[in-house]
């Protein structure tokens, strides 16, 4: 003893009992309540086991007149809690019981007696923290509280079962994305967020650079029209002085008077407006800037940039080059949507894959979703329990089903079809053209492309994707036919014009898939910050 490295006894003790490498958490001297609870026994084996535990408390309540307290601890790594008995005279129980409190104990695990609902519970001996939560104030009491109101939480939102419960479901399906590709031999590609290309020609990209443009756009509107001068002014005014008659010179003065008055009025707030701008763009990082002034000269923020809506164009770059890949990462759309089923700020799984056509693209959608499914029942069952009891009962059974796929139809009624007709998912294929990409491409008979959408109850499209036009000419033709400027597109055009190839690939909304797996109604509820019109501040 006295050795400074040496922990004190009770660390000791807890590191010796507890089967050290399968359950302390590797970074911390806790023990994760899953390793405890989420055991086929229940934690029941685990019973004489010295552990440090921590968490938030659930629920919490006073027994035997003040003796000691019964407290529902959850610490995020499973939907069970831990049941944490503390004596009075250990801590103060009436802080200790609140929800919202943070407790982290140190005790050891017992059976409790015969009838409980819980397999093993921990008997505390030492509490080591308490964060404790003012019930009056605090947002999230126990009491069942609706996703919307939520919403209006989204930091504390975590703790509560639902919003938890997503997060690993989330994290589960991240996981099985990966997982499934690189199983398969597909390099993760990351595509950039910034860019100037509009991948789906729909016009609704955020703008990377709208401070920039309005000051620029004043200063412009400055040069090209300048406002009058206090020469200016004065010249006026002489000139109506030398002019004949009194009377007409009068009203000549005033009128005039009255517009250059105007005139210096507009001027002013104009120059204001301005320099505030341009203050404003000053202290934003990043902007090129030369003598402390910005510089325009420079291309990046100059030009026009935008978030990317889809990472497609870029990714294709590389599967015609390393032949299979992917790209997983946020996309945007700068669309006023209100809806359950859209965001301004979704995240989107992109394959690609080369020397593959439509219905390769169609095999490899249908293997991706039926992993995840698999994925989930296997990893994360006690989540998914908590969703068909919470949201929608057959939520198991849907990600149990036998998909059928490739039913053929050339029409795009989405929910409709999938909740009235089929109750399961369905691909619609080989699209009108008039009302698809410039990218995907064309069928034989000239009128359709070589599209497809995979649609699923509840959630109405999933995946979108295509067998993507090779042909030079063709693609060339596509693009003036529909209206936008080629130049943009050279560098797309490249990859057919050297070493084209037949190539598809697809993008798989990410939110709708948590939606369509949790039964969830909003779209809102299954990303950690969502982003919509009004909504940008967490
Ligand atoms: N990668 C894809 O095919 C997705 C498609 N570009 C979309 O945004 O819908």
């Amino acid at each position: 003893m006295g050795d400074p490295a040496t922990p004190p006894s009770s660390e000791l003790a807890a590191m010796a009992i507890v089967d050290g490498a399968s359950l302390k958490h590797p970074f911390s001297d806790r023990v994760p309540v899953r390793s405890i609870v989420c055991r086929p026994d229940g934690g029941a084996g685990l019973a004489g086991n010295r552990v440090r535990a921590g968490g938030w408390v659930k629920t919490g309540r006073e027994q035997g007149k003040g003796s000691f307290a019964f407290l529902e601890v959850n610490d995020g790594s499973c939907p069970a809690n831990l049941q944490v008995i503390v004596d009075a005279g250990v801590e103060e129980l009436s802080t200790l019981v609140q929800t919202g409190t943070c407790v982290s104990v140190e005790g050891v695990l017992k059976v409790p007696p015969e009838g409980a609902k819980q397999k093993i519970e921990l008997r505390v001996e030492r509490v080591l923290h308490v964060g404790p939560t003012d019930p009056a104030k605090y947002p999230i009491p126990k009491t069942k509280l609706s996703l919307e109101f939520l919403r209006d939480h989204v930091h504390l939102r975590p703790r509560t079962n639902t919003i938890s419960a997503v997060a690993r479901i989330r994290n589960a399906l991240a996981f099985a994305t990966h997982s499934f590709f690189q199983e398969h031999g597909f390099l993760y590609v990351h595509t950039p967020i910034i860019t100037t290309s509009d991948c789906e020609g729909a016009g609704e990209m955020f703008q990377a650079t709208t401070l920039i443009n309005e000051a620029e756009k004043l200063e412009k509107e400055l040069i090209e029209n300048p406002p009058p001068t206090e020469a200016d002014v004065e010249a006026a005014r002489l000139t109506v002085t030398q002019r004949g008659e009194i009377v007409a010179q009068l009203k000549a003065a005033k009128a005039t008077r009255d517009d250059i008055s105007a005139s210096v009025a507009e001027l002013k707030i104009a120059k204001e407006n301005l320099s505030r701008l341009v203050e404003r763009a000053k202290l934003k990082p990043g902007i090129p800037k030369k003598d402390g002034k910005i510089d325009y000269t420079q291309d990046f923020f100059a030009r026009q940039a935008f978030l990317t809506v889809s990472g497609q164009l870029q990714v294709e770059t590389y599967a015609c080059a390393v032949t299979s890949v992917y790209t997983f990462g946020p996309t945007f759309r700068a669309e006023n949507s209100h809806t359950s089923r859209h965001l301004a700020e979704f995240w989107m799984v992109e394959p690609e894959i080369a020397f593959a056509d439509l219905q390769d693209d169609m095999n490899c959608a249908e293997a991706y979703v039926k992993y995840m499914c698999g994925w989930l029942l296997d990893k994360c069952f006690d989540d998914m329990e908590l969703m068909a009891k919470l949201y929608d009962k057959g939520c198991i059974d849907r990600l149990r089903m036998n998909v059928e796929w490739g039913i053929d139809l050339a029409s795009e009624h989405e929910r409709y079809l999938t909740e009235d007709i089929f109750k399961k998912p369905v691909i619609v294929y080989n699209y009108p053209k008039g009302i698809k990409a410039f990218y995907m491409r064309l069928n034989d008979d000239l009128k359709t492309v070589a599209a497809m959408d995979i649609l699923v109850p509840k959630v109405g499209e999933l995946i979108g994707g295509s067998q993507r036009e090779e042909r030079y000419e063709v693609i060339q033709r596509r693009i003036a036919e529909m209206g936008l400027p080629l130049e943009p597109y050279e560098w797309y055009l490249d990859l057919r014009r050297y070493g084209t190839v037949k190539h598809c690939g697809f993008g798989l909304g990410f939110e709708r898939m948590v939606l369509f797996a949790t039964g969830i109604d909003n779209i809102r509820d299954v990303i950690p910050f969502p982003r919509y019109p009004g909504r940008a501040d967490l």
